[in-house]
């Protein structure tokens, strides 16, 4: 015969119970806490590398997950071009660009999340650098009703996730983050394409007149001179009168990736015109940007150019430049004539270049430096 519980007895099991669930409570307000936080991050990041970073690192660890993998599709390398330099792989958090939908479509084939025990395909796919993650919850990333991508959450233990808890709040992020990406995307490739030309991938005009503001107040804070510098493809009518404009296309792009190539010592190489490109050399003294100049005047003569049909073009350029230099005693600080002013200093020694036969370098000091 069961014996009956007493008072104290049923007490102190309320009580044992009470402060189960105090702690548990206390463990789900936490975890609101942090899902509210982790919401706030990922809308507030202005950038595709800063949510990235946010979620590889920060998320991860407030989450304790063992590993965290974040998988994008991307099929035309835009997510690829916008982290560009950005390194996010570590072995407890990665970031995958997937080309094609299909792994996705595997994944969700009902477009919601899985969690429990991953199977040997999705440890391998999902997690492939922590082959010893017990549970997990996978987060299909949906925007208009399509896959972009998942959020695999990962841990050593093997009843963190199981088919038994409800993922709601985790959802919610999932949906919140796929928006996110869109944005930062969206956003990110509308900055691009208002402040890159098209055809040479290079800063347009309107990118080189912010690049040249914010050079002059560098320099303003560093007490260090610039070089502006203006080069201009020789005969360049003729090149297309005689290749066909296609062919000039071609020269203009190879140009500009022979420019880019030096932009360890060039702050900013834009295309300011059809033919005209404007650069920046940061840090660099008058005799220096010289130096620079010639080596690339003499570089474009003697780089071979190809035509649309592979015929070798011959291309000379002129160069002109004139130098910012905040030492100057009469060093003027009005930026917005400061900035005319070395533009058309770097235009007329460009003209005296043209003038004086072409393929050549000449300098015309700024006149604002002069006589204020
Ligand atoms: N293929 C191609 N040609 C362009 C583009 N933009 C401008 N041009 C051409 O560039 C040529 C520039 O000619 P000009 O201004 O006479 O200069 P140039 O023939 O280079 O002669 P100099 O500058 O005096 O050495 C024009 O024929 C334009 O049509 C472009 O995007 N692609």
């Amino acid at each position: 015969m069961s014996r009956a519980i007493s008072l104290e007895e049923e007490n102190k099991e309320l009580r044992r119970m009470l402060t189960i669930m105090r702690q548990k409570a206390y463990h789900n307000d936490q975890l609101l806490h942090s899902f509210f936080e982790a919401k706030l991050k990922l809308m507030s990041s202005t950038t595709l590398a800063e949510l990235v970073s946010y979620l590889l690192n920060d998320f991860r660890r407030d989450f304790k997950l063992s590993s965290l993998t974040l998988m994008l599709l991307d099929p035309e390398d835009i997510v690829r071009d916008l982290l560009q330099g950005y390194e996010v792989n570590s072995t407890e958090s990665e970031l995958h660009l997937l080309k094609s939908q299909g792994p996705l479509n595997e994944l969700f084939p009902d477009l919601t999340y899985f969690c429990g025990e991953p199977s040997e395909t999705i440890r391998t796919f999902c997690f492939p650098h922590t082959v010893t993650i017990q549970s997990c919850v996978l987060l299909p990333l949906i925007q208009d009703n399509c896959l972009i991508g998942s959020l695999n959450l990962g841990s050593h233990d093997q009843l963190r996730y199981s088919q038994f808890l409800s993922y709601d709040y985790v959802m919610y992020l999932a949906s919140v983050l796929s928006t996110c990406v869109e944005i930062c995307i969206s956003r990110e490739t509308l900055v691009r394409l208002s402040s890159i030309d098209s055809l040479t991938t290079t800063a347009n005009r309107r990118s080189f007149n912010e690049h040249l503001s914010r050079e002059i107040n560098r320099c303003q804070r560093s007490n260090e001179p610039f070089v502006c510098m203006m080069l201009d493809i020789d005969h360049f009518k003729s090149i297309n009168d005689r290749f066909g404009h296609l062919s000039g296309d071609q020269v203009l792009r190879a140009v500009a990736h022979l420019l880019k190539e030096k932009r360890r010592i060039l702050d900013c190489v834009a295309r300011y015109g059809g033919e005209e490109f404007a650069l920046l050399l940061p840090s660099c003294s008058l005799d220096t940007g010289l130096r620079l100049a010639e080596e690339l005047r003499r570089t474009i003569s003697e780089t071979p150019f190809y035509g649309q049909e592979g015929e070798s073009i011959q291309v000379t350029c002129s160069i002109g430049l004139t130098v910012c230099d905040p030492k100057h005693p009469q060093y003027y600080r009005d930026v917005e004539k400061l900035k005319s002013n070395l533009i058309s200093s770097a235009d007329q020694a460009l003209y005296r270049s043209k003038h004086n036969g072409r393929n050549c370098v000449h300098h015309q000091p700024c006149p604002m430096l002069i006589s204020p």
